[in-house]
């Protein structure tokens, strides 16, 4: 029963089977199968036909005896090879039989990749064709070689040829090579036609744009006639632009296009999703063109972008730059277009040539040897480098000297020697060796003439050079101090320090015009900068209403202090606005006109803060010169306030942490103690030195010893009459006004106690119809103190409202007439 259950249903099953083998072949893999072999079977027909090309004559009677074991083939891929190739290239279609293989391989990718049937038909008979015409073509060319053209090609040859004629075959080829690549491909002539006219075009078009000017423009947007021109050339680079796009598109979607008759409505979709591509973006200006009846829309939308991008690039560049082609770049010296530099000849020449005696050398040599040698420490080479003042004997020793070993016997080394001002650099940086530093018993003077004439002087691009002096290889060192960016001089009395001052000065006079930098003197000694005051009009700056340049006055000097920090935010206000990071770039920005005077831009000169006796003020004025001085030393380099501090105690009472912390460049002079010159230098050495401008400098990282340049008094004043002689500015550059917190009184409410800028202040308040101190402070150039008092003060006349946290104070008073009334109210009260 069970086995006649089973037989019952066997023909069922085997109905049920027969669909299944055919899902099998629909199934993927049996495409993959079947794609597979095509691509590999287009592979063998490859290698066989190039084969065939080589062994085609030999293999001729292997072609015959195809069953004969024994005839071999000379094909790579044997008779099989060999026969299927006779068959599509010789008896078939000569070299274009490549086109099957091709075609093989093509139908073999679609399977895998899933293309649809009818794409793999369309390739046949694209294919197809192609190949007969090749084959025919090439009968036609060769006709003695029927292996190019293969029988079918040289046979059709042969009949078109006896009916229609060479010439007749020849139009008849072209005709039907043209017909193929219009249908195929979509080539017409109209887009050659049409791209030769758009060159045209876009030629006139681009002539035109060169030749617009600023002025050109403005008439252009208002001459209807001009701007339908440009609108014409904008549209046609429009057009161009959604042609590419179409082109691009229907390549794209070529293999599926399987009737020549879909051209042209496949076309018209595409050309309609390029315009729903750029829809949404312009949605809104599509609305506004078609409520003003124009018909297309998105041609017009682009034409408003290309035209806004275009204007505004102009504006900006084209004014600055015809600013500048116009009148140059704007020049900061031109007001004192004549000013001569000081010449050399004002500065006093030496004798500089440097001698040293033989004897004296050999004789520090020998006993440098000796007295290490009495501490057990070998030498293993010694080497001299003589300086204007002192020698450098660099001593490598012997392998396996522990290097602190002839730190620690510096003072005993020092005794020996029985010399001031020896140094020793246990290892000299970026050397292996030691060095120790010994005085010349007749030191040369380093003149500034040398320093300054120096080629590495005149030539340098430095911000603010200043020439300081003579390495101990007596080569001129230039630093910059606007990189410093600040400097700390110290030094015991008579020792260099007022000198090295004037060399700084020097320096910056002989390289910079009066209107490239300004200096700002203090000096409470009132006798070591005085000279200075005969080139007050020409690089000085001093505040308002001050009647010398020079401060010698403490009060002076923490007014000043202070202006110069509202100098600093000003600047930075400039800065910013500029959009620029540092002086520099603003300076940059400014000479090429990129920046409006009238928006309160000017160029800007550095300013040099010049402090002596540093230490005379910090006891009379404390915190009041400290705070302002730590807060430009700690912001004011990006905008070009250096300052230079020199003091004699270098205390550090005196030399605060703060103010240390802010001066990474250093001067040290000769100083009495140890202790004085790890206060200045962070390190011993500065109590060795020799005086007479003996200089230890750093800048942060290693020490070097130099030899300040000597500048005496006669050659400052020579200078300074030299260039005080000349024609100078009006006046000193004016520093903004300071009115410090004791000066106003608590009583604002009165009148007469009120500022005097208190009208100023009101007039800015009721135009701006904005309470706030920061736009007194702005428009003013106040501090923050005195634009607040102002403020209260005027909160106390009832022109503003009161506090209200940190929105800006109502204005209470509606305009000027109103503001006049109240005053004169006030008046008559
Ligand atoms: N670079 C130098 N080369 C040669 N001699 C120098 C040099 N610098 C200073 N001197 C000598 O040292 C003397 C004192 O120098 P300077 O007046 O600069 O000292 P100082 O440190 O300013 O003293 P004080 O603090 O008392 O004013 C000068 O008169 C000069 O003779």
């Amino acid at each position: 029963m069970a086995k006649r259950k089973t037989s019952t249903k066997t023909p069922l099953n085997s109905s049920e089977n027969k669909p299944n083998i055919f899902a099998f072949f629909k199934s993927r893999q049996a495409q993959t199968i079947l794609g597979t072999f095509l691509i590999l079977f287009s592979a063998f027909l490859c290698i066989a036909f190039i084969s065939f090309f080589f062994n085609w004559q030999e293999d001729q009677s292997a072609l015959t005896e195809l069953a004969n074991k024994t005839v071999r083939s000379k094909n790579l891929l044997g008779k099989i090879g060999a026969s299927l190739s006779n068959f599509f290239i010789y008896k078939g279609f000569g070299i274009a039989a490549f086109i099957i293989a091709f075609q093989i391989f093509l139908t073999g990718s679609y399977i895998l990749v899933k293309k649809k049937l009818a794409a793999i038909i369309i390739s046949w008979n694209w294919g197809l064709i192609a190949m007969l015409w090749i084959s025919i073509s090439l009968g036609f060319v060769h006709d003695n070689y029927a292996i190019l053209s293969g029988i079918v090609g040289f046979e059709i040859n042969e009949y078109l040829h006896a009916f229609i004629g060479n010439t007749g075959l020849v139009i008849l080829l072209t005709f039907l090579l043209i017909t193929y690549l219009v249908v195929r491909y979509k080539v017409t002539f109209d887009k050659h036609i049409e791209n030769l006219k758009i060159k045209r075009e876009e030629r006139k078009a681009q002539a035109l744009i060169e030749n617009e000017t600023l002025t050109e423009e403005k008439i252009i947007e208002k001459t209807p006639v001009k701007a339908s021109e440009e609108t014409a050339t904008i549209s046609l680079k429009t057009d161009k632009k959604e042609k590419s796009d179409v082109e691009l598109s229907l390549e794209n979607l070529q293999p599926t296009i399987s009737k020549h008759s879909e051209v042209t409505t496949k076309k018209e979709e595409i050309t309609l999703n390029v315009e729903k591509k750029s829809g949404p973006v312009l949605k809104t200006e599509v609305a506004k063109e078609e409520e003003k009846g124009i018909e297309e829309g998105t041609e017009m939308d682009v034409e408003i972008d290309v035209a806004i991008g275009r204007d505004e690039e102009h504006s900006t560049e084209n004014l600055a730059n015809q600013l500048v082609k116009d009148f140059g770049e704007f020049d900061p010296t031109l007001e004192l277009g004549n000013f001569k530099f000081p010449t050399f000849n004002l500065l006093k020449q030496y004798n500089e040539s440097i001698s040293i005696d033989p004897e004296e050398l050999e004789a520090n040599k020998d006993r440098i040897v000796e007295t290490l040698k009495n501490y057990k420490i070998g030498i293993a080479e010694i080497k001299a480098t003589v300086g204007p003042t002192i020698t450098l004997y660099e001593i490598v020793p012997e392998a396996g000297i522990r290097i602190s070993k002839i730190k620690n016997l510096e003072d005993d080394i020092a005794l020996s020697l029985s010399a001031l001002g020896i140094r020793i650099i246990a290892p000299i940086p970026g050397k292996g060796t030691i060095g120790i530093e010994v005085p010349n018993k007749k030191s040369t003077i380093v003149s500034m003439h040398s320093v300054i004439s120096s080629k590495k002087f005149q030539e340098s691009t430095m911000e603010l050079p200043i020439a300081l002096g003579k390495t101990i290889s007596n080569e001129t060192f230039v630093v910059d101090l606007a990189k410093m960016p600040h400097l700390l001089m110290a030094g015991a009395t008579g020792q260099g320090k007022s000198v090295g001052l004037n060399a700084v000065l020097t320096s910056l006079l002989y390289k910079k015009h009066p209107a490239e930098v300004k200096f700002i003197l203090v000096d409470p000694k009132k006798v070591e900068l005085t000279l200075f005051n005969k080139i007050e009009r020409h690089y000085l700056a001093k505040l308002p209403d001050v009647e010398d340049a020079i401060i010698t006055d403490t009060t002076k000097v923490v007014h000043t202090l202070n202006s110069l920090c509202i100098e600093m935010d000003n600047r930075y206000d400039l800065l910013k606005a500029a959009m620029v990071r540092n002086i520099k770039e603003y300076n940059v920005k400014f000479k090429q006109r990129k920046l409006n005077p009238n928006d309160g831009h000017q160029f800007l000169p550095y300013i040099v803060l010049v402090i002596d006796e540093f230490a005379d003020l910090i006891m009379t004025a404390g915190k009041e010169v400290e705070t302002p001085i730590a807060r430009l030393a700690q912001l004011a380099r990006a905008i070009g306030i250096h300052l230079i501090v020199a003091t004699q105690r270098p205390s550090v009472n005196v030399i605060t942490g703060i103010i240390k912390a802010n001066f990474p460049a250093r001067i040290a002079f000769r100083v009495t103690s140890k202790i004085d010159s790890r206060t200045i230098l962070d390190a011993g050495g500065a109590d060795q030195l020799i005086g007479r401008g003996d200089l230890l400098y750093t800048a942060g990282n290693e020490i070097k010893r130099i030899q300040c340049a000597f500048v005496d008094t006669p050659e400052v004043e020579k200078i300074t009459d030299f260039i005080g002689s000349q024609k100078a500015y009006a006046e000193a550059y004016q520093l903004p006004e300071y009115v410090d917190d004791e000066s106003g009184t608590s009583l604002d409410i009165d009148i007469s106690d009120r500022d005097k800028l208190f009208k100023d202040a009101a007039e800015i308040i009721v135009t701006a119809q904005q309470g706030s101190a920061s736009l007194l402070q702005r428009k003013l150039k106040l501090g923050y103190n005195r634009a607040g008092r102002l403020i209260d003060q005027l909160e106390a006349a009832g022109i503003v409202g009161g506090f209200e946290g940190s929105k800006a104070r109502q204005v209470l008073v509606p305009d000027f007439i109103a503001l006049e009334q109240l005053l004169e109210n006030e008046k008559n009260q």
